[in-house]
């Protein structure tokens, strides 16, 4: 039987691109019927196995990465890189694009029915896989996320602004709502796993310290603080009403370069991010510059409003002497 087309409204979707889109939404909403149905499916939280990245593997992980490797390989993708996959996988070699995926960003949350999504990256295709997506995040001509939450929405970017699909339930088709999203640069939230605080840097424990202060403190104004721990939840929230998300490197063994992936996490999220007017870097520099080294290379992460990123790099910008200082003179950065 054929189906019906998974997008309803494809005006901001190049058309060489379409045949990823439909595959990547006809999975996406086979997904969220899945994640819908929770226990009654199976055990979707079920340990599996490990990753390469050493993260524990659980049951809808891999039945997600399966799926999407197996629908993608007719909608002209040569070159699959994948967060649960070792390597890059070929799977069409007449394709013309690569796509990298985190097929279930969020895992930890699949068992207590909080919002899950997946994250994409879509390139050309160079000679080789690795070719294809080790290279500048700037390179990316189409990324976003779809999002599993009380609504499944498909938020994505081809270079002309950020784009919103909510999944109608009645038609099973992703209906464009928002044409050209703006991060609003209004919000007093941040978001971190602060259970972390004694491991990071100092000029991140002077930021989270200074909003933490509140309005006694140099940035004269009440902070809320927000951590789900799917990094889609955190993207959407903070663009549809601001504020920053960071995971930064910290002191732990393995975290040098905090938790999150370069290829199939952060250049997705901040080429979106970005194109909705925020500002995305690895606490310093714009991540849109930067290359990964390896399919499953750690990035620190910091996006959102273009006031609060700019701020952050700029607490790393002092010297060891003056951010000391900032502990005992909050001064300095009063607005
Ligand atoms: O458990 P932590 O250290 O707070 O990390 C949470 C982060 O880990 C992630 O779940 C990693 O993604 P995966 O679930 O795809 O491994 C992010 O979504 C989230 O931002
Ligand atoms: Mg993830
Ligand atoms: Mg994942």
């Amino acid at each position: 039987m054929q189906r019906e087309n998974p997008i309803r409204d494809l005006q901001h979707i190049p058309a060489a691109l379409q045949p990823i889109l439909n595959a990547l939404c006809e999975v996406g909403i086979d997904l969220s019927r899945v994640i819908q149905r929770g226990p009654l499916g199976g055990a979707l939280g079920a340990a599996v196995g490990e990753n390469l990245g050493g993260d524990t593997q659980k049951a809808l992980d891999l039945m997600a990465d399966d799926a999407f490797c197996e629908r993608l390989k007719t909608a002209n993708v040569r070159f699959y890189a994948s967060e649960e996959q070792d390597v890059v996988a070929e799977l069409d070699p007449a394709g013309a694009y690569a796509v990298a995926i985190d097929p279930l960003d969020g895992s930890s949350n699949i068992d207590v029915n909080v919002s899950i999504g997946t994250i994409f990256s879509i390139f050309e295709a160079a000679a080789t896989g690795d070719a294809s997506v080790l290279r500048p995040a700037s390179e990316q001509i189409g990324a976003g996320y779809i999002i599993y939450g009380p609504q499944t929405m498909l938020v994505c970017t081809f270079g002309k602004g950020t784009q919103e699909y909510l999944l109608d339930p009645d038609s099973k088709q992703f209906v464009l709502v928002a044409e050209a999203v703006k991060v609003p640069d209004t919000s007093r939230e941040f978001a971190i796993n602060a259970s972390n605080y004694r491991h990071w840097s100092r000029p991140i424990r002077a930021y989270i310290d200074d909003c933490l202060a509140g309005e006694e403190g140099p940035r004269a104004s009440n902070f809320n603080m927000r951590w789900v721990a799917s990094l889609v939840a955190e993207t959407h929230r903070i663009l549809t009403r601001g504020g920053v998300f960071l995971y930064p490197g910290d002191a732990r063994k393995g975290y040098e370069r905090g938790r999150l992936r370069m290829v199939y996490e952060c250049a997705p999220i901040a080429f979106v991010i970005q194109q909705a007017g925020g500002l995305a870097t690895d606490a310093q520099d714009p991540i849109l510059g930067k290359t990964a080294e390896s399919l499953h290379a750690r990035t620190p992460f910091v996006f959102g409003s273009t006031d609060k990123v700019s701020r952050i790099a700029a607490y790393h910008d002092l010297p060891d002497e003056e951010v000391n200082a900032l502990f005992g003179n909050r001064g300095l950065f009063r607005v």
